[in-house]
């Protein structure tokens, strides 16, 4: 089943929230250099507050530079910053909203392209009949999105399904084009190379697994 972020079933037994540009790319570049945790926040306030309240923890938004966060939601700037061992605070308008949105799932799984291939792997393990892909982008329209989620799909049935056109749809998307005239009117958190990055598909062995704890949803890699 594929759906929006408004029309999610409110607690599916297994939900994968797709976000290719760029929260959940930006989430696995982050595991990938060896992040902890990440913390989703469902306001600009909150993430400010629970940075506050935990000294060492980093800040991601999306949208333009804002006071007080620390990163922009972009792949490509994240690889600057050292990230070993902290734990991330991202909010963000479709991605970490998605995943909001479905945290009472049995199993919540956040996508993108990098980690499309141990994502499937999870959910076969997982032998669920069924699993709500949850398209954030663009009131579950958005191509890339529906592309990364076609993808995972696909590799649940069969496990040598290669990405084939899928990650040339999404740059061919809206969220792409978008991108690229940030990039061209100099808009801040942008950088010319977070499209190319949201496209790389297989790059991670883990999947993204989140969890409520302590009243928040967390996530974490899961191999
Ligand atoms: O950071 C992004 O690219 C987007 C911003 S928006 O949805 O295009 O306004 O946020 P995300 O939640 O990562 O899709
Ligand atoms: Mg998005």
């Amino acid at each position: 089943m594929f759906t929006g972020v408004s029309d999610a079933p409110a607690a599916p037994q297994v939900a994968v929230v797709v976000d290719v540009m760029r929260a959940f790319t930006v989430a696995a570049g982050a595991f990938r250099r060896g992040a902890e945790r990440i913390v989703f926040a469902a306001t600009q306030e909150e993430a400010l507050e629970l940075k506050a309240r935990n000294p060492g923890r980093l800040a991601v938004q999306d949208g333009p530079p804002v006071p007080g966060f620390d990163l922009a939601d972009s792949p490509a700037r994240l690889r600057e910053p050292d990230v070993r061992g902290r734990t991330i605070v991202q909010r963000t308008t479709a991605g970490t909203t998605g995943a909001l949105a479905v945290a009472d799932a049995g199993l919540l799984l956040c996508a993108s392209f990098p980690v499309a291939r141990a994502t499937a792997e999870v959910l076969r393990r997982s032998e669920a009949r069924t699993a709500a892909f949850v398209i954030t982008g663009d009131d579950g329209r958005a191509a890339a999105d529906l592309a990364c989620a076609e993808y995972s799909a696909a590799l649940v049935r069969a496990p040598a399904t290669d990405p084939g056109p899928c990650p040339a749809r999404a740059r061919r998307s809206g969220a792409a084009a978008r991108l690229a005239e940030g990039v061209r009117r100099g808009w801040g958190g942008v950088h010319p190379e977070d499209v190319e990055l949201c496209l790389a598909a297989d790059v991670d062995p883990f999947a993204m697994a989140a969890v409520r704890l302590d009243g928040r949803l967390v996530l974490r890699p899961v191999s």
